[in-house]
């Protein structure tokens, strides 16, 4: 597709709270490995928000202005030379990381944890809220004939949950605890289903939170109390029948609460998972973790193998992403859909294009089924 003279609108955060939209060049393909996207579809990320709000997370901090936005599905426009397994018109999601290839962790086939990842929307690289982003073929995966560009946007923060959830070790029938019920903590427990778990307990402390995981993949919920951990430990044991405790324990929500109750939940000798991230330091209760010889790992992104399985379980309807969209809103409002999600109103917007008319289109059945769904309901989502 020629390029030049197209617009390239992209969602720049400048600095907290202040936004604008620029048309930038349109990226070209260095190499002959890379595709140019036209990307149709972003769902915001809580670190979006987190950006957009504070200019920073941790040691990440914006000191340019940087294009936000890293969950996206688009349609592929041009592909470099060496490009034999993806074409013009392939609807892609987009993996948003990419790693150095080179170093020990790359090599090892941990390419998450590369140093010199560039992830999008991670300072100092722009994100995906743009009209088109180029990536290496390898890091675009085309989706099934049913699986739809939206549902595409959404396989970003499943890969984060399969990760995740690999993490736990998760053996059929046995019994899984997933602390926060955001979309993270929702996609875990929906995969932890899809790998066999017996009982899926959701936790979170908004009981409408608790209520949408129940009817997504929960098989118990569990409303935390401002008691102590082991409280809030015993009460979700008794809650969902756990015996001497969960096989495994997600946390998924970052807060100290949550995951010094979790440590209490896991039973001897399982696994805790820390998928949430939050305050650097925190009290964590390590005679919990060593007398019962609890395995404790980190997550962080995803992997080899994860956008793939992501896909799987939305093409084999193990994990119903669409279900976690409230809304989808032209680009042009793509500030407003920010508040909403800073308002913790909604569980998941898609922003739509920029791109509308370039080949491949934009898939807009799913939204638009939903969204006269929703609004014959008076429930109208953020649109
Ligand atoms: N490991 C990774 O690679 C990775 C990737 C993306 C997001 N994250 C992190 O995962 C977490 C979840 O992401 P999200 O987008 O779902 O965020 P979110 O903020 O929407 O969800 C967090 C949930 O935790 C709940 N919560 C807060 N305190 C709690 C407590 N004491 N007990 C139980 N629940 C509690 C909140 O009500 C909320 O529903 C965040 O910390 C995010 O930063 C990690
Ligand atoms: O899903 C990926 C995450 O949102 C990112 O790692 C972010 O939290 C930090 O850049």
């Amino acid at each position: 597709m020629a390029t030049d003279g197209k617009s390239n609108l992209s969602f720049v955060l400048n600095k907290p709270l202040d936004v604008c939209f620029q048309d930038k060049p349109v990226p070209k393909i260095n190499s002959p490995h890379d595709v140019l996207v036209a990307v149709n579809y972003t769902g915001i990320c809580g670190s979006d928000v987190h950006y957009w709000l504070h200019g920073a997370i941790g040691h990440f901090v914006v000191k340019d202005p940087m294009v936000l936005g890293h969950e996206s599905a688009g349609t592929i426009v041009a592909v470099g030379d060496a490009v034999k397994t993806l074409s013009v018109g392939d609807r892609v999601a987009l993996e948003p990381g990419y790693p150095c290839r080179r170093c020990v962790h790359c090599l090892s086939g941990h390419y998450n944890l590369c140093p010199e990842m560039r992830f999008a929307a991670t300072p100092p690289y722009d994100g995906t809220l743009t009209g088109f982003w180029t990536a290496p073929v390898d890091f675009c995966y085309k989706l099934p004939e049913t699986v739809s560009l939206q549902e595409g946007a959404l396989i970003e923060p499943l890969a984060v949950a399969v990760h995740i959830t690999k993490q736990a070790k998760i053996q059929p029938g046995q019994t899984v605890v997933v602390m926060g019920a955001g979309p993270v903590g929702l996609l875990c427990a929906a995969v932890a289903k899809a790998y066999g778990a017996s009982k899926v307990v959701s936790v979170d402390i908004v009981p409408s939170k608790l209520e949408f995981a129940k009817s997504f993949a929960a098989t118990h919920t569990y409303l935390s109390q401002r008691v102590s951990p082991e409280e809030n430990a015993r009460n979700i044991i008794a809650a969902a029948d756990l015996g001497e405790g969960a096989d495994a324990v997600i946390d998924a929500s970052g807060a100290e609460p949550s995951i010094q109750a979790a440590l209490h939940v896991v039973r001897q000798g399982g696994h805790y998972v820390q998928g949430g991230m939050g305050k650097d330091n925190i009290t964590f209760p390590i005679m919990a973790l060593c007398i019962k010889e609890v395995t404790a790992s980190g997550s962080f992104r995803y992997g080899s193998g994860d956008y793939r399985l992501a896909i799987q379980l939305v093409e084999q309807g193990k994990v119903d992403v669409k279900k976690l969209v409230n809304g989808v809103v032209p680009f042009k409002n793509a500030e407003e859909a920010f508040k909403k999600v800073k308002e913790g109103e909604v569980i998941k917007i898609l922003i739509a294009g920029p791109n509308e008319n370039v080949e491949g289109g934009l898939d807009t059945t799913v939204d638009e089924k939903k969204l006269k769904e929703a609004k014959a309901s008076g429930d109208s989502g953020c649109c």
